[in-house]
């Protein structure tokens, strides 16, 4: 898939939905492959842009996730945590949905055990904030394409590890129901929350990069924790 981006074309990476089956409810109900989702990541308009955006430390990603099932478990990504900046602390992230709807999974681990899972449903222009010390998955509930955008720190990689040992996040959504994972032994209940416009986003949030200093949050959270303390309100 093709993306054009101002002046530029990028080329997706394409996750398909065999590369999954380690995360999904019902990895024996996949029977046809085809592609869950492409990824458009570090992208920018122009080569100036670019060099904001590089400066800072930052990533501008593009996700497009067709609607699908695998017996009935809605399309999803594969799920991932991120590492520590600095002693607890992990690299946050914000998406914006920019078309469909999205619910955002995000779990807390410690100890061993999952302390907290929130449920985020996301609207078009929505942006929802990956707290430090939250993995997290992105689902397309709808039948319509979701297509998100993220920012985040480039100085890193993701870690999948977690996921794919229990085999996805700790609650699967399968045919519009919330259905307990039961490779986690215990988790806690959902807590469903609706993003707050914490950074004050108005239209696209790409246009961020002319007012890039408002991201430092994603490679000095630590320095900015009143950001994650008004990020969802809970409903
Ligand atoms: O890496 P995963 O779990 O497949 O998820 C992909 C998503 O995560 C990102 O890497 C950002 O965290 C995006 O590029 C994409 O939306």
């Amino acid at each position: 898939m093709e993306f054009v981006f101002g002046k530029k074309v990028f080329q997706s990476e394409v996750r398909k939905a065999s590369d999954l089956k380690p995360v999904l409810a019902f990895p024996e109900a996949l029977k046809e492959d085809f592609d869950a989702y492409y990824m458009f990541r570090d992208s920018f308009k122009t080569d100036e842009e670019a060099e904001i955006i590089r400066n800072a430390g930052l990533r501008y990603d593009y996700t497009v996730i067709p609607p699908n099932n695998i017996g009935g478990e809605s399309i999803k990504t594969y799920g991932h945590y991120h590492p520590e900046v600095v002693r607890g602390f992990t690299y946050p992230e914000v998406y914006q949905v920019l078309e469909g709807e999205a619910l955002f999974i995000l779990q807390k681990p410690s100890n061993g055990k999952i302390e907290d899972v929130i449920v985020v449903e996301g609207k078009k222009w929505d942006t929802v904030i990956i707290p430090p010390n939250y993995g997290h998955v992105t689902i397309n509930p709808t039948e319509s394409d979701l297509i998100t955008a993220n920012w985040v720190c480039r100085n890193f990689s993701s870690i999948y590890e977690p996921y794919t040992k229990r085999r996805g996040a700790c609650y699967y959504y399968i045919n519009g129901e919330w259905v307990r994972n039961r490779n986690y032994d215990d988790a806690p209940e959902i807590r469903f929350a609706k993003p707050k416009n914490v950074l004050d986003v108005k239209g696209d949030m790409y246009d961020l990069v002319y007012t890039i200093e408002k991201l430092e949050f994603l490679v000095k959270p630590h320095e900015h924790q009143e950001i994650f303390e008004n990020a969802f309100e809970v409903v």
